[in-house]
C-alpha cells in the first residue's frame, strides 16, 4: 500500500451516481477505483451459493475471511470484471436478490472487521477513488476529499427503473422505489459504520442535477483539495 496516494471517497445511498461518477472519476485522473459494494455483494454471493444463512454472523465472518475474489480490469460496458472462485460472477453480483443480500451481510460487525484490509489494500499511486457508504467515515478517514451524493427516493428509483428497463428486465418501480427505500433504512440505522456523510464531506443532491453537473462540481472540488496540498 502507499501511504502517500491520494484517496478520493465518495459515499451515499443507491442509486444516488455514485458508481457512475467514481468510475468516470477514476478514468479521468487515471486512478484505481474501488467498488466496495461489490466486495458485499461478492460475499452474499459467496453465501447463497455455498448455503450458508445470511443471517449466520459467524460463518459469514469466516467466508469473508477467505473470500476467493478477484477484480480485473473488465470492458467499456462493466469496466471491472468479478471473478468469484474461478467464476464470472459481474453480473450475477447486480440482481436485486443480490443488492438485498448484500446489506443485510454488511450490517454484520465482525464482517466489515474483516474486510477492512481487503479494501484499504486498493489505495495505490498515483491515486485512488473509492467508492462506498462508509468510505470517508471509516475505511479512508484521512481521504483527502470527501464526497456525499444523494438524491430523492422517488428520483434514485426512477433511476434505476431506466437502467434495469434499458438492459430488458420487466421491473415494476413501486418495488424498486420499497426496496430502495428499506436498504436505505438498513445501511443508516445499523450499529457499525452507518451510512451518514462525513463531517468534512461535500455533501451534494444531485437530484434534477445531470451526469456532466455532478461531475464538474465533483472535480472541481477535488481540484482544489489536490491544489492546497501541492
Ligand atoms: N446525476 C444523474 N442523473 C441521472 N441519472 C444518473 C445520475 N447519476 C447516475 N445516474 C444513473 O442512475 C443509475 C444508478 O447510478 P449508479 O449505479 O452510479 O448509482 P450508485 O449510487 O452507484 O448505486 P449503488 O450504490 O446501488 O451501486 C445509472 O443508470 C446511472 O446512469
Ligand atoms: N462501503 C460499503 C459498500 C456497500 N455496503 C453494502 O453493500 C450493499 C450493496 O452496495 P452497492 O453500493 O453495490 O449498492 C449496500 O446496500 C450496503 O449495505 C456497505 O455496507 N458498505
Amino acid at each position: 500500500m502507499s501511504e502517500r496516494a491520494p484517496v478520493v471517497t465518495i459515499d451515499g445511498p443507491s442509486g444516488a451516481g455514485k458508481g457512475t461518477i467514481s468510475q468516470l472519476l477514476a478514468q479521468h485522473l487515471g486512478w484505481q477505483l474501488l467498488d466496495s459494494g461489490a466486495i458485499y455483494r461478492v460475499l452474499a454471493l459467496a453465501a447463497i451459493h455455498h448455503n450458508v444463512e445470511l443471517d449466520n454472523e459467524e460463518s459469514i465472518t469466516l467466508l469473508a475471511a477467505h473470500l476467493d475474489v478477484k477484480f480485473l480490469t473488465g470492458t467499456d460496458k462493466d469496466p471491472v470484471q468479478v471473478i468469484l472462485e474461478g467464476e464470472d460472477v459481474t453480473t450475477d453480483i447486480r440482481t436485486q436478490e443480490c443488492s438485498n443480500a448484500a446489506s443485510k451481510v454488511a450490517a454484520f460487525p465482525r464482517v466489515r472487521e474483516a474486510l477492512l484490509r481487503r479494501q484499504r489494500a486498493f489505495k495505490t499511486a498515483p491515486g485512488l477513488i473509492a467508492d462506498g457508504r462508509d468510505m470517508g467515515t471509516v475505511v479512508f478517514p484521512n481521504a483527502l476529499a470527501k464526497l456525499y451524493l444523494t438524491a430523492s427516493a422517488e428520483e434514485r428509483a426512477q433511476r434505476r427503473y431506466n437502467q434495469l428497463q434499458d438492459k430488458g428486465f420487466d421491473v415494476n418501480i413501486e418495488r424498486l422505489l420499497s426496496e430502495i427505500i428499506e436498504r436505505d433504512d438498513r445501511d443508516m440505522n445499523r450499529p457499525v459504520a452507518p451510512l451518514v456523510p462525513a463531517e468534512d464531506a461535500l455533501i451534494i443532491d444531485t437530484s434534477g442535477k445531470g451526469i456532466d453537473e455532478v461531475l464538474a462540481l465533483a472535480l472541481s472540488f477535488i481540484n482544489q483539495k489536490l491544489s492546497d496540498v501541492n
